[in-house]
């Protein structure tokens, strides 16, 4: 068994430039096979309203909703560092509410740290939940809970001023007191300069190689989520071919009386005859 990593391992891990390999994850079984395959991270998104719950964005999705997954991730990967996603709603709202529901995460489902999205303009939400004690990562660049900002799930930084603000971000959250930086959806040119100019793990998921390491959504490399595939995505399996052949073959089984076959029912123990005695009563 793997020692459970520290924030202070993925500082280590960045000075000797060796990459940082996470997923997310909402559930149990998904959790064990990331900490069984030596995953180094997990994130438990709130992108779980699009790829477990079936929302088309991430908006809708609660608190409770998000501790319910982190508990049967933490119960899955009990040796793995886990991410905590705050929701929208659940730290905008002030600074107070921010430091309660990020509490929520660690008390309530044994995360290691939070993430949440923005930059300068959530400065305060970092610095508070980081004054908490609780360790922080920032998320900038597509920032999905802002997505109507942004005009939908649009890359940033493509420009020269649009990767002026997000530079300015990445030192606010820096600045702020994140122990690390997410860039979603930003050229690999940009990201490369901000890996360089923070001191904190930037990690990348659509934001090129330059980064300290790579995140990617669990239903989007296993093609278990069919509503879209973002360019970032790299496709590791197809799931939904594998569980929808094999649900076929079971429809086609039971229609056919293939299924239950001898192997897959229970003896009895006592004589057919005797039952045979037992059913005549009842007659
Ligand atoms: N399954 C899934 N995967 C994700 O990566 C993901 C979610 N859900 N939900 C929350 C956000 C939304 N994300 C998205 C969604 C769409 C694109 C996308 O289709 N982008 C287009 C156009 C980009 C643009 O116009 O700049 C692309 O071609 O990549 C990218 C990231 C990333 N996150
Ligand atoms: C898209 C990633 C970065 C995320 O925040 C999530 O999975 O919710
Ligand atoms: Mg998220």
């Amino acid at each position: 068994m793997v020692k459970k990593k520290t924030i202070l391992d993925f500082y280590e891990m960045k000075r000797r430039k060796d990459k940082v390999a996470w997923i997310t994850a909402y559930d149990f079984p998904t959790a064990s096979f990331a900490e069984q395959a030596g995953m180094d991270m997990i994130l438990v998104g709130d992108s779980l309203g699009m790829v477990v719950l079936g929302y088309d964005g991430t908006i809708p999705v609660t608190m409770d909703d998000c501790i319910s997954h982190c508990q049967a991730v933490r119960r899955g990967a009990p040796n793995t560092y886990v991410i905590g996603d705050m929701p929208f709603g659940s730290y905008q709202t002030s600074n107070e509410d921010a430091v309660k529901n990020a509490c929520r995460f660690l008390k309530e489902a044994d995360v290691d740290a939070i993430k949440l999205e923005g930059g300068r303009r959530v400065m305060d939400k970092i610095k508070s939940i980081s004054e908490a004690g609780i360790v922080v990562f920032g998320h900038i660049g597509l920032t999905p809970q802002s997505s109507g900002q942004l005009g939908g799930f649009k890359a940033q930084g493509r420009t020269v001023d649009s990767a002026r603000e997000l530079i300015k971000d990445a030192i606010a959250v820096e600045e702020a007191g994140a122990l690390a930086l997410l860039l979603e959806a930003v050229p690999p040119e940009v990201s490369e300069f901000i890996s360089k100019r923070l001191t904190i793990p930037v990690y990348s998921i659509g934001a090129g190689l330059p980064c300290d390491g790579q995140l990617i959504i669990c239903g989007d490399m296993l093609g278990q989520f069919q509503a879209f595939t973002p360019k970032f995505v790299k496709r590791y399996a197809n799931v939904a071919d594998v569980i929808i052949n094999a649900f076929k073959e079971y429809i086609d089984d039971v229609k056919n009386e293939r299924f239950p076959d001898d192997g897959h029912v229970y003896n009895i123990k006592d004589s057919m005859e005797e039952f045979e005695v037992l059913f005549k009563e009842f007659e």
